[in-house]
């Protein structure tokens, strides 16, 4: 079984568990479900933006655990915010990645910036969820889904107030791209072996159509990067790694925030 697989395989368990922890009727009880919601899709096209989407990552099957596994999000996500992230991403897996549901509200209770719930979402009940625990944007991953299951998704997020970043790996799943879905995204990480190539993004997102917003994912190190990116056509960048694995993410992320303005400048 490939690790993706695997994810999935755990995922479908887990889902099936929380739905008699909280029904969908107590998840629409929670504070944070009638909160207001933020545009990711705003805040990369606002001028002058960083089109940096920042993440919070304990731990990834890639890459083992970072140095802070521990760290609550109060140690990391203000900076984002603080130094011009567009956006922020939460890892809410808890198997692979370390990460909870807590980590996003207590995220949303930090910051102003839209935040992305980063999971593995293949039920509705996790957009329910992802609403409920504070989120903006839900990730849809092509390699996981139909076009249907993605077309169903998405328009039921769309319902509750959620953007959705659809991600693909292959040319294969251009085709998953949908009306509901705002911003695409291109993985340069290769689930196969996990190797990283930037050129990815470049090729596949020539297949993208025009109107959704182009986001390069993983892998991405320095501001050249993103310079690179963005020439080729990228609005917005996905990075974790390179700040949850320094041992100062909010320095590193103030540092890397601020190379790429006096790049723009
Ligand atoms: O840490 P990196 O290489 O900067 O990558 C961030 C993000 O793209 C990566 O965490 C990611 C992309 N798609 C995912 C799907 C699930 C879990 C994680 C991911």
């Amino acid at each position: 079984m490939s690790i993706l697989e695997q994810i999935i395989a755990r995922k479908r368990d887990e889902v099936a568990e929380r739905k008699f922890t909280a029904t969908p009727t107590e998840l629409r009880e929670q504070p944070l479900y009638e909160a207001r919601r933020r545009s990711m899709a705003y805040a990369i096209e606002l001028p002058g933006s960083t089109g940096l989407i920042a993440e919070f990552k304990r731990r990834s099957p890639s890459k083992g655990a970072f140095v802070h596994e521990l760290a609550t999000p109060g140690l990391v996500v203000k900076a984002y915010d603080e130094y011009g992230a567009a956006g922020i991403s939460v890892l809410t897996d808890g198997p692979f990645f370390g990460g909870s549901l807590q980590d996003l509200a207590d995220t949303r209770a930090l910051v102003e910036a839209p935040l992305l719930r980063k999971d593995f979402i293949i039920d509705r009940y996790q957009l329910t969820e992802a609403r409920a625990w504070g989120a903006d944007v839900v990730l849809l991953i092509a390699a996981v889904l139909s076009p249907q299951q993605v077309q169903e998704l998405a328009a039921e997020a769309r319902e509750l107030g959620l953007e959705v970043l659809l991600e693909l790996h292959r040319e294969s799943e251009l085709g998953h791209i949908c009306h509901d879905v705002t911003m695409v995204g291109v993985n340069n990480r290769n689930l196969a072996d996990f190797s990283v190539d930037l050129d990815h993004s470049v090729r596949l997102a020539q297949g993208i159509p025009a109107g959704k917003i182009k986001v390069a994912e993983s892998g991405i190190q320095t501001p050249e990067d993103v310079r690179y990116l963005r020439e080729r056509g990228f609005e917005a960048f996905l990075i974790g790694e390179r700040f949850m694995k320094d041992p100062d993410p909010a320095g590193a992320f103030a540092a890397f925030a601020g190379a790429l303005k006096k790049e723009t400048l």
